[in-house]
């Protein structure tokens, strides 16, 4: 059964997109676009990150939550080439790329989201955008003979960050300092940069800290619309509500470890994420979420 079958608004046959997935820490995934084994990292005497095996499957929202300082982070990092393991391998799309660069790991089809860093929010949101397009970090086209070349790449990319803009209601701002967004207009300029390479999964670092509510529905459409696309998402958030309403799956770790996965329903029932995570929480829906400002 193909995505195009599922009836999003939840009217008629829901198609599970976890058919067959176990809901225990390293679950095996019928179509498992990432899989890491025996991934690692310490930093000094801690152990940050100690994931013995995790798949993510195809064309899901899955949800990677867990108490502050569990390793979220550090396992985005590492995936994505932006920190160095001690030890492990993963493969993405069936092709090793341990070891590899961001831009590297980008260029492979799986890009991660950034906060605007100070010197962002003094760029236009174009720029933005147009920094994240491909050739910019790296692929330095050096020589005046590859000018034409470059100028056509140029223009392919402005079209792609338009319309991109478009798409994230963020047209209008497009001459504006970054610096200006509102909290929820940055994560929508995040998502959109990072969608410049036309990534086949997209991992997004709290994409609602600092939303302000009214913008939430809108980001949370935005997330699914890209699951919906048959892209993979990932996802580190705090906020029970949005991770209970969007995820398919969900990835538990505390201190370094993966405790638990399973679908929304597994994961809320489930005494030692109840011991670990969520007894911490305000499961009715307050955020614990960091804010990014
Ligand atoms: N560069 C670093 N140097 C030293 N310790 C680090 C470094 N990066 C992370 N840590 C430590 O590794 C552990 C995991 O941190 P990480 O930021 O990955 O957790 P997290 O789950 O993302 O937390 P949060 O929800 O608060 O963002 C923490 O104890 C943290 O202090």
């Amino acid at each position: 059964m193909s995505s195009d079958e599922v009836n999003a608004s939840g009217a008629g046959v829901e198609f599970d997109r976890m058919a067959g997935a176990v809901p225990e820490p390293g679950s095996v995934k019928s179509d498992p676009i990432l899989i890491a084994d025996g991934v690692k990292r310490s930093f000094g005497g801690l152990t940050a990150v100690d994931v013995k095996h995790l798949e993510v499957q195809r064309g899901t929202i899955t949800a990677l939550i867990g108490p502050n300082g569990a390793g979220k982070s550090t396992l985005f990092n590492l995936l994505t080439g932006f920190d160095r393991v001690d030890n492990g391998r993963w493969s993405f799309e069936g092709r090793q790329i341990n070891g590899k660069s961001g831009h590297q790991v980008a260029r492979a089809g799986m890009v991660r989201t950034f906060q605007l860093t100070k010197a962002l929010t003094r760029m236009t949101v174009l720029d933005n955008m147009l920094l994240g397009a491909p050739g910019q970090t790296g692929e330095r086209m050096a020589g005046a003979f590859l000018r034409p070349v470059w100028g056509r790449q140029e223009k392919a990319n402005t079209v792609k960050a338009m319309e991109l803009l478009e798409r994230f209601k963020l047209i209008d701002k497009r001459q504006d300092m970054a610096g200006s967004l509102s909290g929820g207009q940055r994560k929508l300029l995040e998502m959109a940069r990072a969608l410049m390479t036309d990534p086949s999964m997209i991992m997004l670092d709290e994409p609602m800290a600092g939303v302000n509510p009214a913008l939430v529905q809108s980001l949370l459409h935005h997330i699914t619309s890209l699951r919906d696309e048959g892209k993979t998402v990932l996802f580190v958030e705090h906020d029970m509500d949005v991770i209970m309403g969007i995820s398919d799956w969900i990835v538990v770790l505390a201190q370094g470890r993966v405790i638990a996965e399973g679908r929304p329903s597994d994961i809320r029932s489930n005494q030692q994420v109840i011991d670990a995570y969520l007894g911490a929480q305000d499961v009715e829906g307050e955020a614990q979420g960091s804010g990014d400002d």
